[in-house]
């Protein structure tokens, strides 16, 4: 199966690396410098420095040169999952899909996109606690392979699976995407209490509380518990609540030391995906008539309302039962 990656930032570039362990990979990328370093100097200086790439990928801007693969992991930030699909003809190719995030606007997760432009396109979700760098690096690594159709997914894992890179299989697309679109969410909020020093008890609590509403969000939308539970929910929100590495993170670290988000997001090349996702979130939690205060909390920061307001807000809520 020749493998086709849509995006050329540090997921994608790493998520080529992992294919091209097993055959040739077409990376398409934006930027006409990317795929000149890339195929020149087998390195990503812009997105994925200090990685050395495989021999088998070919970088091209050229979308028509995707026509010889079988399948394509769509790996575009979320708000352009749309726009970069729309101007390829992918007809019954699959399509993986490896953004986090919900569209704005529309209110769709990232593979309802990717349906509702190539209907006849069948559908998978790639998702799971993956620092890019990592991958690259050959670190062991495990992810949600998430697709209805048990034999595609089957050789999608086979595909892309190594010692250090495990799919483990799911037929809950749904919530594969639910778990990595919330956590990032919920990573700027653990960013935030690091930033304004609330320390490591308050941290754990919003981990757990966020987890409660990722669950109760994913729940309301046809997910199941267990996949929110497992690498793609749970996994990838512990990863992206502990560490730096993390961009949605490190930009809650920064809110919380009271800079502004405008200042935070200007002219930043890399993607923190939280924070387009958090107003949407907020609007899709509030239509299906679900409780999530952190995310509304984070929406809020990122609307401009001062940090210590947030807090006191979030911590003057009625008391309540753990449950759900
Ligand atoms: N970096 C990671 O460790 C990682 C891991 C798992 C999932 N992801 C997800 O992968 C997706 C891509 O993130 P990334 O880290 O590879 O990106 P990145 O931050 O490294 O790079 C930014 C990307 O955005 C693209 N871009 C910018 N403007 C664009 C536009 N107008 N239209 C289309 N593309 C545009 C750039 O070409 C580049 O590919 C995100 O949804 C992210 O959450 C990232
Ligand atoms: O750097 P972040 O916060 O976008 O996180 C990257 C990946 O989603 C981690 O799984």
């Amino acid at each position: 199966m020749k493998i086709g990656v849509i995006g050329g930032g540090a997921w994608g570039t790493a998520l080529a690396q992992v294919a091209a362990r097993g055959g040739d990979v077409t990376l398409w990328v934006r930027e006409g410098e990317v795929a000149d370093a890339i195929n020149a100097t087998r390195t990503n200086p812009l997105f994925l420095p200090g990685v050395t790439l495989s021999d088998a990928i070919r970088a091209t801007t050229d979308a028509g040169e995707l026509h010889d693969t079988e399948a394509l992991l769509v790996v575009a930030p979320a708000q352009h999952v749309r726009s970069v699909l729309s101007a390829i003809d992918v007809g019954t190719r699959a399509l993986v899909l490896c953004a986090k995030g919900i569209e704005a606007g529309t209110r769709l997760l990232v593979g309802e996109v990717a349906r509702a432009v190539h209907p006849q396109a069948p559908v998978a979700v790639l998702s799971g606690p993956t620092f890019a760098h990592e991958v690259a690096a050959g670190k062991p690594t495990a992810v949600t392979l998430a697709c209805a159709d048990a034999p595609l997914r089957d050789r999608l894992a086979e595909r892309l699976a190594a010692p250090a890179f495990r799919p483990y299989a799911s037929d809950d697309v749904i919530g594969a995407e639910i778990g990595g679109a919330v956590k990032n969410v919920l990573a700027i909020a653990c960013g935030v209490v690091e930033g304004a020093g609330l320390g490591q008890n308050a941290r754990a609590s919003v981990i757990a509380r966020g987890f409660a509403e990722m669950t109760r969000f994913g729940l309301a939308r046809g997910a199941r518990a267990e996949t929110l539970a497992g690498l793609s929910g749970l996994g990838d929100l512990v990863l992206t609540c502990s560490s730096t590495a993390s961009r949605n993170y490190s930009l809650g670290v920064g809110l919380g030391q009271g800079r502004a988000a405008a200042e935070l997001m200007a002219d930043r090349r890399t993607v923190a995906e939280g924070a387009f996702t958090a107003p949407v979130l907020r609007e899709a939690a509030a239509e299906a008539g679900v409780d999530m205060p952190v995310t509304a909390a984070v929406g809020a920061l990122l609307d401009g309302t001062p940090v210590a307001q947030v807090i006191d807000t979030l911590l003057a809520r009625p008391l309540r039962h753990e449950g759900l």
